[in-house]
C-alpha cells in the first residue's frame, strides 16, 4: 500500500493521474509518495509534502531502471520507504506523464525533467536571441507532449527588442505564446500568471545568462510570506549548476535548469514534423502530395512559412532522418552478429557431435 497525502502533495504538483498511477504500484510493504526535487550523484532529494529529505535508491530499483532504460529525474514521483534505521529509500518510480529529454551531441538521451505541464523557453532579446535555437527548443518540448511558452527577457534593456519580438512572432505558429518581459519586474509575474495555477509544474529552459534564475526569483516572490518553500537567492549573478525545484505562491512548481549548450530534440522524423504544425498543416495544401517545398509550383508552405524557419525545419528533419538511419543500421548490424554467433554455436555443436 502507498500512503498518499493528497492535501499536502497537491501543492507539490500532484495530479489525479499520478495519484492513481501511484496507487497501482506493486509494493510489498507500506510506502509513501514523494516528489524528486533534486538529483545528486548518489542520492535524491525528496519532498513528501512535509519536508525535504535525502534518500538513496534501492539497488533492485537501480537495476530495474537500467534494464528498462529509465532514469530518475527531477519532477519524478516515487514510492519511499524508511528502513529499520530510519534511512529513507526510493523503492519504486511512478511512470511519468511527460518527460522532457534532449539528445546530447554524442547521441545519448538525457531526461531533463519529468511530469512537466509547461516549458518556459527563456531567451534574451539581447545577444542571446536566436530564432532557430528557439525552434529547436519548441520541437524538443513538443516532441515530449509539453506545451511551450516563449519568454523573451531583457525587454527593458535590449536595443533591438521590438524588431526581435516581431521576428519571433512572425515565424512561430500562433499557437505558441510569446511573452516579452522584463524578468526583474512584477509585470513578468502577471504576464506568466495564466500558466501558474495550483498543481501545475513548469520547467525553465534556456542558455546560461538568459534570465532563468531571475524569473524564478520574480515568480516565487512572496513565497516566504505565504509559507511556501523558497530557494531563490538574492546574491545577484551566479551560474546555475544543478536542476532545482521552486514553489510559486499560486501553488505551482517551477524547475530551474542550468543553461543548455548543445541539444537536439529527441524525436523521430514523424514526431519532429508534427512539432512544426504550421508546415505540416500547409503541406496538405501544396499542389503535389510529395512536395518538398523547394520551388515546386503551387507550394503552400513556401508561400506562407518564413524562409529561414523552413530551412531550419528541413535541417532538423535531415538530422532526424539521419539518426533513424543509424538506428536501423544498428539493428541490422545486431542481426548480422546474431547470425554469426548462431553459426559459430552450430559449428561448435557439429564438432562435438
Ligand atoms: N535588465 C534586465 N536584466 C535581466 C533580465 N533578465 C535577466 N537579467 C540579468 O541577466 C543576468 C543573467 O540572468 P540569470 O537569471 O542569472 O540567468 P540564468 O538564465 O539563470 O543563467 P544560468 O544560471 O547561468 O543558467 C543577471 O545579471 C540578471 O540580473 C531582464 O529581463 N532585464
Ligand atoms: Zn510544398
Amino acid at each position: 500500500m502507498i500512503d498518499i497525502n493528497l492535501e499536502t502533495l497537491r501543492a507539490l504538483g500532484l495530479t489525479p493521474t499520478i495519484a492513481s498511477r501511484a496507487a497501482q504500484l506493486d509494493l510489498d510493504t507500506d510506502a509513501r509518495l514523494a516528489r524528486v526535487t533534486e538529483v545528486q550523484r548518489d542520492c535524491l532529494t525528496l519532498h513528501d509534502g512535509g519536508a525535504e529529505q535525502q534518500a538513496r535508491v534501492l539497488p533492485r530499483l537501480v537495476q530495474h531502471l537500467q534494464a528498462t532504460a529509465q532514469q530518475l529525474t527531477i519532477g519524478d514521483w516515487v514510492a519511499m520507504q524508511a528502513d529499520a534505521h530510519g534511512q529513507p529509500w526510493v523503492v519504486d518510480r511512478v511512470a511519468p506523464i511527460t518527460e522532457i529529454a534532449r539528445r546530447a551531441n554524442d547521441g545519448r538521451r538525457q531526461p531533463l525533467a519529468s511530469n512537466v505541464d509547461t516549458a518556459l523557453l527563456v531567451m534574451g532579446l539581447d545577444d542571446d536571441f536566436n530564432a532557430r535555437r528557439m525552434e529547436r527548443y519548441i520541437a524538443m518540448v513538443r516532441a515530449c507532449d509539453v506545451a511551450p511558452v516563449v519568454v523573451l527577457t531583457k525587454l527593458d534593456i535590449a536595443p533591438d527588442a521590438k524588431a526581435r519580438i516581431a521576428e519571433m512572432c512572425g515565424r512561430l505558429p500562433a499557437t505558441v505564446p510569446v511573452l516579452p518581459v522584463n524578468g526583474l519586474s512584477r509585470q513578468a509575474s502577471i504576464d506568466i500568471a495564466p500558466w501558474l495555477p495550483a498543481g501545475q509544474t513548469l520547467v525553465l529552459l534556456g542558455s546560461s545568462g538568459a534570465g532563468k534564475s531571475t524569473l524564478i526569483n520574480t515568480l516565487t516572490d512572496a513565497g516566504q510570506a505565504t509559507g511556501g518553500v523558497r530557494k531563490g537567492d538574492g546574491r545577484g549573478r551566479h551560474t546555475t549548476t544543478a536542476r532545482s525545484m521552486h514553489w510559486c505562491p499560486q501553488g505551482s512548481c517551477i524547475i530551474d535548469t542550468p543553461g543548455l549548450r548543445t541539444f537536439r530534440p529527441d524525436a523521430d522524423a514523424r514526431t519532429l514534423a508534427a512539432t512544426f504544425e504550421d508546415v505540416q498543416a500547409l503541406a496538405q495544401q501544396c499542389r503535389f502530395r510529395d512536395c518538398r517545398h523547394e520551388g515546386e509550383p503551387g507550394c503552400a508552405v513556401r508561400a506562407r512559412v518564413d524562409a529561414d524557419r523552413l530551412d531550419n525545419y528541413k535541417k532538423l528533419m535531415r538530422d532526424a532522418q539521419r539518426n533513424e538511419m543509424t538506428t536501423l543500421e544498428r539493428i541490422e548490424l545486431r542481426g548480422k552478429w546474431k547470425a554469426i554467433h548462431k553459426a559459430g554455436n552450430q559449428r561448435a555443436r557439429d564438432k562435438r557431435a
